[in-house]
């Protein structure tokens, strides 16, 4: 498991938001473009064309696997290739997720990319959505996994406006069971509930790494 401290300043993490944040947006505006366009063929082939080359020259240079969870010395975490809230991944949303006490939420759009039943979003996707405010929910700063994840899909889900939130329900030892679910403005369309467990090796005394 990839966890990589960065010694790099306030500073140096807002210049790379500001860097790759708009390349991220770009290409999920290309995303949705992709998927709605109805332009002729040869515009159509001349795009793939542009975008191959601009996927080659950001290879120029790049890291080997995925992009992990990095942290500032100061306690800054930086999931930018997570693919809920990623700010540097396309296919997340993203998410910005709010924090009161023992509850979460947040508010989003998701459109054309995340489409499963025809104008609706796929069930996969809701229940990503549904993992992360519910994990986030579980705890403000422990790395909670996922145990079991319970899903109720009561209405299908509109693309459009959504909102997600969770909160505590009890904590038992290293188990935070965590309620929630999403909804468009009618509405709950997807309810769920949520085990979240602490892995051995982020526990109190604990001498085993991240595997
Ligand atoms: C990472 C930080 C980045 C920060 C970045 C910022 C973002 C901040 C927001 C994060 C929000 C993320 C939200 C998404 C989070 C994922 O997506 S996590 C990915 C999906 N989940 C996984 O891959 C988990 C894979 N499974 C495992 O790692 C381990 O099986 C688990 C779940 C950690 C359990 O560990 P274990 O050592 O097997 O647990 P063990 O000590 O045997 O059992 C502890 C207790 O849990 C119970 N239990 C064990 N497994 C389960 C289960 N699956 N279901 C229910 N109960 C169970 C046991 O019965 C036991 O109960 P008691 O006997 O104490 O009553």
């Amino acid at each position: 498991m990839r966890f990589t401290a960065e010694d790099i300043d306030g500073h140096e993490v807002a210049r790379r938001e500001a860097l790759y944040g708009p390349l991220a947006e770009a290409v999920r505006e290309l995303v949705d473009a992709t998927i709605r366009t109805e332009v002729d063929a040869a515009a159509v082939q001349e795009v793939e064309a542009t975008v191959r080359a601009a996927t080659a020259r950001l290879r120029d240079r790049q890291i080997d696997g995925a992009f992990g969870v990095r942290y500032t010395e100061d306690g800054r975490i930086m999931p930018w290739g997570n693919v809920v809230i990623g700010l540097r991944n396309p296919i997340a949303p993203p998410l910005t997720v709010h924090r009161e006490r023992d509850r979460c939420w947040s508010e989003f759009t998701l459109g054309a990319a995340y489409e499963g039943p025809p104008g609706h979003v796929h069930g996969g996707i809701c229940a990503l959505v549904l993992d992360h405010v519910l994990g986030s929910a579980s705890s403000p700063e422990k790395p909670n996994f996922t145990g079991t994840l319970t899903l109720r899909y009561r209405r299908a889900t509109p693309l459009g406006p959504l909102r997600a939130e969770a909160r505590i329900d009890r904590v038992d030892g290293v188990k935070t069971y965590v309620v929630g679910a999403l909804s468009d403005s009618d509405g709950v369309t997807v309810e769920a509930e949520g085990v979240f467990i602490l892995p051995v090796w982020a526990r109190e005394g604990s001498t085993t790494t991240p595997t």
